[in-house]
């Protein structure tokens, strides 16, 4: 059983900061993801998010901080116009939600365009959506990885699965018809559980052999079909490294792009310290280890600017990461145990 449930910290926040707007946007949101004509209307005054072949594009602000770009339609009618697609082309663009000023944000996919012309006409370049995580903020992150997923989902799902004929999108891109079965698909997540185990006073930390040099990361795996979140859990932690989980905890949820949008289940939980040794599963797990609070506390205080070039001898994944989140609250948690045990 999971043992406490921290709710909707997300929503809660949204709501204290202004109810009447988060409950417009959300219905506005709503319609124009059902109302072909609507969707349109919005997609002629909206902020487009440009993709080349899935990967974002940046651009530097004066004071040299990275952010997502994003354009209004009208200019990016005329940037298209001027690398030789037609302006209509816009209209292939996905719903992706709105600002907090109820501006609509939409993505689109121009890897038919040549990239250094578009880049140059938008003054940014498409960077890899792994490697922009570490360059800008979380919330532009969750953008940027929801804009990705939406369209490596449609691209991957132009075809019914039960007649083989092509799928057809409505505006927003909430769901695809077939137009011969009838079968509408809507875009999907697979869960996946992410569990930082602790033995108390070290926390146990993992890395697959594809993982970037020197990160190591908290044990996760896919939910198989018919399983609860601490089945996953427990099933999880005894394949990947042979140990018996208990005071399940959970943490959060996540939204992950990879690699075919994975939704993110975020918990801690214990193992006896007295049953500690790690038996790895090789063909997953290139090397699980037990790590220190003050090896943690190094590594979230360091994190490394350009992992693939210059990697650290051990760092973590990056903050937008809910691996990041999960460690950072185990090593808070432990500076309060030491702080409280120093008091008595
Ligand atoms: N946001 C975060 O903080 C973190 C996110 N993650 C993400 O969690 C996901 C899962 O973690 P991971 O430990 O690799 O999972 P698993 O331990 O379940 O191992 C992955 C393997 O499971 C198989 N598999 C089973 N079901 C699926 C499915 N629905 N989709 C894809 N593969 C499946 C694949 O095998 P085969 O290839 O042989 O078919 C795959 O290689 C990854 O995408 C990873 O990016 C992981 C850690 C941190
Ligand atoms: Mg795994």
């Amino acid at each position: 059983m999971l043992q406490s449930f921290k709710l909707f910290n997300n929503c809660n926040l949204v709501f204290s900061r202004s109810c009447s707007g988060y409950v417009s946007r959300t219905r506005y949101l709503m319609r124009l993801k059902e109302d072909d004509e609507a969707c349109r209307e919005a997609l002629k005054f909206a902020n487009v998010l440009l993709y080349h072949k899935l990967a974002p594009l940046l651009q530097k602000t004066r004071s040299g901080v990275c952010k997502v770009a994003s354009f209004k339609t009208a200019d990016l009618k005329q940037i298209l116009e001027k690398v030789g697609k037609d302006k209509h082309f816009i209209n292939e663009s996905f719903l992706l939600g709105c600002t907090d000023k109820s501006e609509p944000q939409f993505s689109l996919e121009v890897g038919e365009v040549e990239r250094s012309a578009l880049e140059q006409e938008c003054r940014g370049t498409f960077v890899d959506l792994r490697k922009a995580f570490f360059m800008i903020t979380p919330s532009e992150s969750a953008l940027a990885a929801k804009g990705q997923a939406l369209l490596r989902w449609h691209q991957t799902n132009g075809f019914c699965s039960a007649t083989g004929q092509p799928t057809t999108r409505n505006q927003s891109g909430s769901f695809r018809v077939c137009q011969s079965s009838g079968i509408t698909y809507y875009p999907k997540m697979s869960p996946v559980v992410i569990v930082l185990v602790s033995d108390g006073s070290r926390c146990l930390l993992a890395r697959q052999a594809m993982f970037p040099p020197g990160m190591y990361s908290a044990l996760s795996g896919f939910c198989d079909m018919g399983e609860s979140v601490e089945e996953a859990l427990h099933r999880e932690v005894a394949e990947e490294v042979g140990l018996e989980v208990e005071n399940l905890q959970y943490s959060g949820s996540q939204h992950w792009p990879f690699p075919q949008s994975s939704f993110m289940l975020a918990c801690h939980a214990t193992v006896n310290p007295n049953k500690t040794q790690v038996n790895i599963d090789k063909a997953e797990l290139e090397d699980a280890r037990w790590f220190t609070l003050e090896e943690i506390t190094t590594a979230l205080q360091n994190p490394p600017r350009n992992p693939r070039e210059q990697p650290p001898v051990f760092w973590v994944p990056p903050s937008y990461a809910i691996a990041n989140q999960l460690i950072r609250e185990w090593a808070n948690q432990q500076q309060l145990l030491r702080s409280t045990h120093r008091l008595k």
